[in-house]
């Protein structure tokens, strides 16, 4: 099939690349030209694991352009992949996909299939479909279809190849786009749901605001273990063997970020109080997360005299391991907190890269032994594989002090203390 992706973000390029490896014909369509030029050169812009591989591999089968035009003209299947970001009220800013839709609607001049992949809020596709009528397009020209991605940055090939449902979202009057759905996807072996449009945009921000959830659940839970002298740890493998709760996403931490589920949860919680509910469990969440940084240099400033006076290695500036992604990061917002705190920072990540331009005594280093080289505390902000291996003894022969402040409690107390370390972490008894 002939598919046209409109945006060559994370979801854009790994759709793109999923599809054009499932044998389709693909046609990536970015308003960015730098973004397309580099694509164009073979440089792929965002670093996701496998994805480089993939696109080379099917090289053939893509073509990069800023000309939706072009991409339009041979593609029979649309689908929508550009940004959704916050407003600053928590909305979410539909300006970028509905001026793809007004473009998209310049060119349509056979049946399209249209997927919004990107995540909006319940009746946005609706108000789309609305949108392209408007501008002229009539209804027996194309479907519109709500289909949201459930990928994981960092294992999003796989995340892709494997998925645990595909979601299609339909009109209730309009049903012909199932089977070319159904085509189009051919090559991935997993459950189908079939809803309504609102359905489909409903799956996607519950199941973000229900892992959110998890994780400031678990997170809530550590601080309890703090006061009672339990170890989160146990407690997590415990209520994880329960199928009803399950082991996935009850690592507690710095809390979560990335660029969806702080805006998502937030979005959620505008649709709710657009229809008058006031969604306490979603405030909860929110709140909770929002003082997981606060919480770690509270348990910095208990540990030391004078916070102010300390030299920081700060390992990770990612939102999580295996991406160079940094878009609401916690470990980004821990930097800065430092910062504002008189510390001198230097952070090292294996593929991100920190904005310090406006963050005073903040510099990335190029290597980790730079980082902990003379530091009086070193943190774990992102789990990084890497920074689980560590050698102790020679990062306690490196520092200047003996601190190391586990913000992702990913490393083993017994590991550190060996060495004549001080393991600082959460909920850890
Ligand atoms: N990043 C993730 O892990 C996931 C993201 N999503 C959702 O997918 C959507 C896209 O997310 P990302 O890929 O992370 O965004 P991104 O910011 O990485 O990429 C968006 C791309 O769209 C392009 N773009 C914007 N307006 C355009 C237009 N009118 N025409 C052509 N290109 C245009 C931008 O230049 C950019 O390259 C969002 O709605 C997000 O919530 C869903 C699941 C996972
Ligand atoms: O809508 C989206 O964009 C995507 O959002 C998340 O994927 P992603 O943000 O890439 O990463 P996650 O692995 O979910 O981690 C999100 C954040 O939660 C944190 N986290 C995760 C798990 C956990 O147990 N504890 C925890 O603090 C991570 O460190 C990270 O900051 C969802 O997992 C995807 O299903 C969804 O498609």
């Amino acid at each position: 099939m002939n598919v046209c992706i409109v945006g060559t973000g994370y979801v854009g390029l790994t759709t793109a690349a999923v599809l054009a490896e499932l044998g389709h014909q693909v046609y990536c369509v970015d308003q960015n030209h730098d973004k397309i030029e580099q694509l164009n050169r073979g440089y792929i812009p965002i670093y996701e694991p496998n994805l480089k591989e993939i696109i080379e591999k099917n090289r053939d089968r893509l073509t990069f352009t800023n000309g939706l035009d072009l991409g339009i003209k041979h593609a029979s299947i649309v689908i929508i992949c550009v940004g959704t970001p916050s407003l600053t009220d928590g909305r979410t800013d539909l300006t970028y996909i509905q001026s793809a839709i007004d473009h998209l609607a310049l060119h349509i001049d056979s049946y399209k299939t249209i997927i919004i992949k990107s995540t909006v809020p319940p009746g946005t596709t609706e108000q789309l479909y609305i949108q392209l009528l408007e501008k002229g397009v009539p209804n027996h020209l194309f479907s519109i279809v709500a289909n949201p991605e459930f990928l994981r940055e960092g294992s999003a090939i796989f995340d892709m190849l494997h998925a645990d449902k595909i979601v299609i979202g339909l009109r209730p009057d309009d049903q012909r786009s199932l089977p070319i759905m159904k085509s189009l996807y051919a090559g991935i072996s997993c459950p189908y749901v079939i809803t309504s449009l609102t359905g489909a945009e409903m799956i996607k921000y519950a199941s973000n605001a229900f892992l959110a959830t998890k994780i400031s659940f678990i997170n809530e839970m550590a601080r309890i273990c703090d006061a009672v002298g339990a170890n989160i740890h146990d407690v997590a493998k415990g209520i994880g063997y329960d199928p009803r709760i399950g082991p996935h996403f009850l690592q507690a931490g710095l809390g979560y970020g990335g660029s969806c589920f702080p805006k998502d949860v937030k979005s959620l919680e505008q649709v709710a109080h657009s229809q008058k509910i006031t969604p306490h469990l979603l405030q909860a969440v929110q709140l909770i997360n929002d003082s997981q940084v606060n919480l770690y240099i509270q348990k910095l400033q208990q540990a030391v005299n004078h916070l102010s006076d300390q030299t920081i290695a700060v390992l990770g500036i990612a939102f999580k391991p295996n991406t160079d992604d940094t878009r609401h990061s916690p470990a980004e917002h821990l930097i800065r907190k430092l910062s504002e705190a008189g510390c001198i920072v230097r952070a090292y990540d294996p593929k991100a890269k920190l904005d310090s331009s406006h963050q005073p005594n903040v510099t990335q280093t190029d290597t980790l032994q730079e980082a902990v080289e003379g530091a009086d505390i070193l943190i774990i902000a992102t789990d990084w594989q890497e920074f689980q291996q560590l050698n102790w003894r020679e990062i306690k022969a490196r520092m200047n002090g003996p601190i190391v402040l586990d913000a992702r409690n990913c490393l083993r107390r017994q590991d550190i203390e060996q060495w004549g370390l001080q393991y600082i972490g959460v909920g850890c008894g």
